[in-house]
């Protein structure tokens, strides 16, 4: 089931042309990498995905029910970390998740077992002290137990790791990819490896809409040459019959078929120790296509 889809998506600000044809869509517990540069349009997606910004053109739906502007009736369904969360500084963790709760019409009897559960995923169970005194990091786990009150079918983050140093990024990677059986993940970004390591899909914007979309669990990115180490003594005859590149402790050898490799080999009696073929990285992926 398709827990959001995007169709089709135009939004101009004036006489500036931000999404020309956005179309997407996010499957039920899919973690979605939704990557694009600076002023791609990326939150601009997100904000008409949360009904907050007027669709010039096309339709979004989440849990199949159509988002309509100025109306949050689907955001019953879903969390929003912004890009840079907004919180009471005067209040602890545990009292602004109160409110949050509240705000929401979680019942009582119901919110502190949640508040506590929530506390506990983003690390924040012992911390008794006020949220003005908060890294950057802290924060940004307090705004995903924020997001995650209602229990959403569908969380929406925006940038969330852009601020963060690397201890913070994988914190706030963990815990997304933790909630994964319960809910369905999309999350801007321009940190490629990011995306690597926890997506299940991404859609590259550019220009306007969705140029190029990669399936990482199932289409392995498309393979690229071959990475060889061969012994030491054939380092040089390697050299001059291919080109070579150093990459990985290993010879990354661009633009040719396993086969070709090693009838090539053969005949120059060249003996490799270990072959493999290599994969281009998302980071590889994205610079060509952009
Ligand atoms: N309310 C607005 N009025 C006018 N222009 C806007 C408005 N909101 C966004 N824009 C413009 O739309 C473009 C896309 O902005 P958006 O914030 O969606 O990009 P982004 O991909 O999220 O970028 P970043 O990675 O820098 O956050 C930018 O050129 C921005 O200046």
């Amino acid at each position: 089931m398709n827990i959001l889809e995007v169709n089709n998506l135009k939004k101009s600000f004036g006489d500036k042309t931000v999404l020309t044809d956005v179309s997407f869509s996010v499957k039920e517990n899919e973690i979605y990498g939704f990557i694009g540069g600076n002023g791609e349009g990326k939150t601009t997606t997100m904000r008409m995905i949360l009904g907050l910004l007027k669709i010039d053109a096309g339709d979004v739906f989440v849990c199949g029910e159509p988002v309509t502007f100025g109306e949050t009736k689907t955001n019953r369904h879903v969390g929003y970390l912004p890009d840079v969360p907004e919180f009471y500084p005067f209040m602890n963790a545990r009292e602004y998740l109160k409110l949050c709760a509240e705000i929401t019409n979680i019942t009582k009897d119901k919110s502190a077992a949640r508040i506590e559960a929530l506390l506990e995923l983003v690390g924040l169970s012992d911390v008794d002290t006020k949220i003005k005194g908060y890294s950057r990091g802290m924060k940004q786990r307090l705004g995903v137990a924020q997001a995650l009150i209602n229990q959403p079918k569908l969380l929406i983050c925006d940038e969330p790791t852009s601020a963060l140093d690397p201890k913070g990024r994988r914190d706030i990677l963990g815990i997304l990819k933790s909630i994964k059986s319960e809910t369905t993940v999309i999350f801007s970004t321009h940190i490629l490896s990011d995306v690597e390591q926890i997506s299940d899909r991404v859609g590259i914007l550019k220009d306007g809409h969705i140029i190029r979309e990669l399936d990482l669990k199932t289409d392995k990115l498309p393979p690229s040459g071959v990475l060889v180490t061969v012994q030491e003594s054939d380092v040089e005859k390697l050299n001059t019959v291919f080109t070579v590149e150093s990459r990985e402790g290993m010879f990354y050898i661009p633009d040719i078929e396993l086969e070709a490799l090693y009838k090539q080999l053969n005949e120059h009696k060249i003996y490799p120790i270990h072959i493999e073929q290599a994969r281009p990285s998302l980071e590889d992926v994205y610079l060509e296509v952009t």
